[in-house]
């Protein structure tokens, strides 16, 4: 039997989160993700997957000496900033420029302290990268301020408002760890070849991009653009799926009902702005989304998944659509890395199979005479 896909096939065991699709759960080494969210920091939330358990005070300190210290970049990494072609997008700039990070220093077995630079790093590269296309001065990080808020800073040049950092930092506790997601499993491959954990993350940058996976919301937002145009939801919903597309942020291989994150999302937001241009269209196009969704897919079980109201929180902290993507990658190396080092302990090389469909030749018969 054939799994196109690997769907249903369970290839490794975890301890670092759990999704349960049919109840729309998450967790985290153990805590459900709204547990999480309401009382954890970005730096608490990465200590406890990286570590299994939340930090002491001392701990948690530690952590953040150590991402203040490879927040900076090396002069290699900034020459590659400024020299790659313009014409790069984000995502693929943020795989080429955090490859280079691949030295001897990171030949296996991964640790903990690489998965923590590789984190402090990401946000840095983003912003840099992002301030050079639009002809600005980089913004070097700031010792005093946390993971999140340093993110903002970089990008925008102020320091931002709580509600900003909140909003931002809900978001990147959601979307950082999700199980054998693909490029999660793009990055376990990678690693169970004895590969060093900058080879696996690049990999799993590369699995990222793509619009069915974390390329999703800057597409979610073309559609609510569509909407906001035409002004009729329901005729532009109907058009997407009578060309036989995809309606981005609807639909997951896990979750058969609403993702968690998807909730969660919505009503911070519904706390953050209130009365929101971005929220009610969004909630408009949910609502007419699932139901047309079931009259043309019966049974699919199609809701809307984490990247829909990731498009609208983005809006709410003034992101532009290109750092959609890179910045949930900000926060899934985490997650990826994570898993990287859990790859590393009991390690079996990823290797299925595929069956031969096509002929058996023999070369002598292919002569032509
Ligand atoms: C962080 C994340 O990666 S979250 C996912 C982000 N991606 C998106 O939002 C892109 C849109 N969604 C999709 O493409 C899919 O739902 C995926 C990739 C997320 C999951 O794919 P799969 O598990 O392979 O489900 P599959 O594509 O087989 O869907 C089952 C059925 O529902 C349909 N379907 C699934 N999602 C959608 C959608 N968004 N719009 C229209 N139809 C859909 C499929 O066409 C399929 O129909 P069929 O039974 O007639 O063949
Ligand atoms: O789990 C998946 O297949 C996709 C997803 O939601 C994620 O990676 O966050």
């Amino acid at each position: 039997m054939i799994h196109y896909g690997l769907k249903g096939v369970i290839a490794a065991e975890t301890g670092i989160s759990h999704v349960d699709g049919e109840k729309g759960q998450l967790i985290y080494r153990g805590y459900e993700i709204g547990e999480i969210i309401d009382q954890c920091t970005f730096e608490e939330a990465a200590y406890l997957l990286w570590y299994g358990e939340f930090p002491t005070g001392e701990q948690l300190h530690d952590l953040k000496v150590s991402l203040v210290g490879n927040r900076q970049l090396p002069s290699y990494i900034i020459d590659l900033i400024v020299s790659l072609p313009d014409e790069m997008d984000l995502m693929s700039a943020l795989r080429t420029i955090l490859s280079a990070e691949g030295r001897k220093a990171y030949r296996w077995k991964p640790t903990i302290e690489q998965a923590i630079r590789m984190t402090a790093m990401a946000p840095t590269i983003i912003a840099f990268r992002r301030r050079h296309l639009e002809g600005k001065t980089f913004i070097p990080p700031k010792p005093e301020l946390n993971h999140v808020e340093n993110y903002l800073y970089m990008l925008k040049g102020e320091v931002p408002t709580k509600a900003h950092v909140n909003a931002l930092e809900t978001y990147m506790i959601l979307t950082m760890e999700h199980g054998m997601n693909a490029s999660t499993f793009s990055a376990r491959v990678t690693a169970s070849t004895e590969s060093d954990i900058v080879s696996a993350i690049t990999s799993a940058i590369g699995t990222m991009k793509g619009p069915l996976h974390g390329g999703a919301p800057s597409e979610v937002i073309s559609l609510l653009n569509e909407v906001n145009e035409q002004g009729d939801a329901e005729k532009v919903i109907r058009n997407i799926l009578k060309r036989g597309k995809k309606l981005m942020g609807f639909g997951h291989r896990i979750y058969k009902t609403i993702d968690p994150r998807s909730v969660a999302l919505k009503s911070k937001l519904k706390a953050f702005s209130g009365e929101d241009k971005w929220l009610d269209l969004s909630m408009k196009v949910e609502k007419l989304g699932v139901q047309i969704l079931e009259e043309v897919k019966p049974g699919r079980s199609l809701y809307t998944n984490v990247e829909f109201y990731a498009a609208a929180i983005m809006k709410a902290v003034q992101m532009e659509k290109e750092l959609f993507t890179p910045t949930f990658t900000a926060s899934r190396i985490v997650g990826w890395s994570a898993h990287i080092l859990e790859q590393a302990e009991n390690n079996v090389i990823f290797r299925p199979q595929s069956k031969y469909i096509g002929p058996i030749k023999k070369k002598e018969d292919s002569i032509q005479v």
